[in-house]
């Protein structure tokens, strides 16, 4: 039987990129002289990618946004983050000892983000991680994207791993509707950027620290799902 495939969201569940995105968002909306969003705005910003990031920091300052406007702005804002990365960007506590746990018993690694997956693959490289995943796709990666379940499955088929023998890890509404919408269990963490708390979200269950993320966990939520 192939491994189990343990896919993870990248912002608000494997790093924590919070400072660097509403850095990277308040410059590019400079621009436009919007008004600088916080770390509280951007847990309704974030998380179908930087264009609609920009789109909705819009929406919030009550301007309208023309189309002609969003590839400067799109541009203005990939050159900034790209340039200041990894920035303060960094793993959320005990990571690294998971992925290296997990991989030695055998699970298949993945990432399945809406940020776009240049930024998400430098931003990974940049801090060492890249090599740990067997597959990482994008907002921009398919036509669809999360919370449509083919952007899970597309992943975790890239990653060599069976769609129905997988699970999704992560920390807003787009990746446990994913996981449902796959038929998929999912886990999800309260320290990312979730609008609203995430035990409202229905996950299969929820971890705090990546040391609750053990095999036994994973073998148990993958059984019951069957
Ligand atoms: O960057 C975003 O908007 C969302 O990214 P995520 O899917 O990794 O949370
Ligand atoms: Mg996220």
């Amino acid at each position: 039987m192939t491994a189990t495939t343990i896919v993870f969201d990248l912002d608000g569940t494997l790093i924590d990129t919070a400072p660097d995105l509403v850095a990277s968002l308040n410059y590019t909306i400079a621009a436009c002289d919007l008004e600088p969003v916080t770390f509280a705005d951007l847990t309704h910003l974030v998380g179908q990618g930087a264009r609609m990031m920009i789109r909705r920091a819009f929406d919030l300052r009550d301007r309208t946004l023309s189309e002609d406007q969003v590839p400067m702005l799109l541009m203005r804002f990939i050159e900034h983050y790209q340039s200041a990365m990894p920035g303060e960007s960094k793993p959320y506590p005990g990571l690294l000892d998971a992925l290296e746990r997990l991989k030695l018993e055998g699970f298949i690694l993945a990432v399945c983000t809406n940020k776009m997956e240049s930024l998400a693959r430098e931003l990974l490289t940049s801090l060492d991680l890249t090599h740990h995943f067997a597959a990482l796709t994008g907002g921009d990666s398919f036509a669809v994207r999360k919370p449509d379940p083919a952007h899970l499955v597309k992943t975790i088929s890239l990653a060599g791993g069976d769609p129905s023998n997988a699970i999704m890890i992560g920390d807003s509404i787009n990746d446990i509707m994913a996981a449902k919408n796959a038929n998929l269990p999912s886990i999800a963490v309260p320290f990312g950027y979730s609008d609203v708390p995430v035990e409202t979200l229905s996950p299969t269950r929820i971890i705090t620290h990546f040391d609750q993320l053990t095999a036994e966990l994973i073998n148990e939520l993958v059984s019951l799902a069957r």
